[in-house]
């Protein structure tokens, strides 16, 4: 097929994108609009780490996609270049465990991972805490989407060793950020009371943008990605109404790519209205495909049973579950509490007659949407 360049069409050569990278989840934007308190407010908390001070803690919570990440990550390299400034990001939902954070801490302070082998906690430890005394260098951990630690049951322990940690090892200083996009978990209350007693976070919340800031921030995006005249306003304010409608930026991101790659599949050089729509059903998912990303072998497979048995009460599901994994039900029984607490499926009590209280698992997202990104 050959489509003339004159004619609104795109010829094979050509794109509609100036620069696709902007749109990719790893992208650090260069401006970050409207978070200006929020930056204040973390700035205040770590301002002692420049003076050679331990830093002030923090809880950061705030809905997903609000920019929680991207704050830490512009502060962070703001004091990288600083001498005896340390600091560290950790994703718990990657790294779940005590053992996990502080490997994670330890790869970052010698630039290579702690042996595979497995080297205990306390050597781990030790030897983090060893390098932060010699060379005088004061550490900022960030714990980002630290409910997953929560979900593990990892919490407590692991906040307990990183702000105890001038306690136990003289001259170690350690400032710890949580940062966490589930507004249901009350961090604080749920920790073992020993960690509550030391631990008076700062707090800094990340609302939701409205959508005349998601019009901005998203302009700024089409502006540096998109050659100019492909997306209009009426697509831009399209995108952000359903962008605000979701709370999240990482939606509006999503959608201005898969629209743009949308119009270009029609050879258009624009992105109209139903570029947008098309895309919308595919990128009002982003939430769901992280947070089946981030799942584990036997997770995923009760994740699958579920999307079987939608709706049925838990003991069947236990039963296919156990047949596909052999996994027995105090094991079934956490898995099916991260589930729920994750967001991707819901757990409710309801009494049978004859048979006492029971639980009716459902899926908190379309099934055929779940079995896609499980396949
Ligand atoms: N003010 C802003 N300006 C430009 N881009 C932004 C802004 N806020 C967020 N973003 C973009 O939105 C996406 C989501 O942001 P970020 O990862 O920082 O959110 P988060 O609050 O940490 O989300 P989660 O809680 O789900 O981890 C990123 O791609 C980021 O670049």
């Amino acid at each position: 097929m050959k489509v003339m360049a004159d004619d609104g069409m795109l010829s094979w050569d050509e794109s509609v994108f100036r620069d696709e990278h902007v749109f990719e989840v790893d992208y650090l934007p260069e401006t970050f609009h409207h978070r200006e308190n929020q930056l204040d407010g973390l700035q205040y908390a770590l301002r002692p780490a420049v003076r050679g001070s331990r830093p002030l803690n923090a809880m950061v919570r705030g809905p997903p996609g609000t920019g929680k990440t991207t704050a830490i990550q512009k502060l962070f390299a703001e004091l990288d270049g600083r001498r005896g400034v340390r600091t560290v990001r950790v994703n718990c939902q990657v790294d779940s465990t005590r053992y996990a954070v502080f490997s994670r801490i330890f790869e970052a302070i010698f630039e290579y991972e702690p042996p595979a082998s497995g080297i205990s906690f306390k050597s781990l430890f030790e030897q983090i805490t060893d390098h932060l005394t010699d060379e005088d260098e004061v550490l900022t951990v960030c714990l980002d989407d630290v409910n997953y630690l929560f979900y593990e049951g990892e919490a407590s322990e692991t906040l307990y060793s990183l702000l105890r940690a001038h306690e136990t090892h003289a001259g170690a200083k350690v400032g710890v950020l949580l940062v966490s996009s589930d507004l249901d978990l009350d961090v604080v209350a749920e920790l073992d009371s020993r960690v509550q007693s030391v631990f008076r976070p700062e707090e800094v919340f990340f609302p939701a943008y409205g959508e005349s800031e998601v019009v901005d921030i998203l302009d700024e995006r089409v502006r540096r990605g998109f050659r100019e005249g492909v997306v209009g306003p009426t697509v831009l304010d399209r995108v952000a109404e359903l962008t605000a409608g979701t709370g999240d930026l990482r939606v509006g991101i999503d959608l201005l790519r898969r629209a743009g790659l949308h119009a270009e599949g029609r050879a258009s050089e624009r992105v109209e209205a139903e570029d947008v729509e098309t895309a919308y059903e595919k990128s009002r998912h982003v939430h769901l495909s992280r947070r089946v990303r981030g799942l584990t072998d036997s997770e995923r497979a009760l994740l699958r049973v579920v999307a079987e048995y939608d709706g049925d009460r838990a003991g069947d599901v236990y039963e296919a579950f156990h047949d596909e994994t052999d996994l027995g039900y105090t094991r079934y029984s956490e898995i099916v509490n991260k589930l729920d607490r994750v967001g991707l499926i819901e757990a409710t009590y309801t009494t049978v007659e004859g048979r006492g209280r029971s639980r009716e698992l459902s899926l908190a997202y379309d099934a055929d949407a779940v079995r896609d990104r499980l396949d």
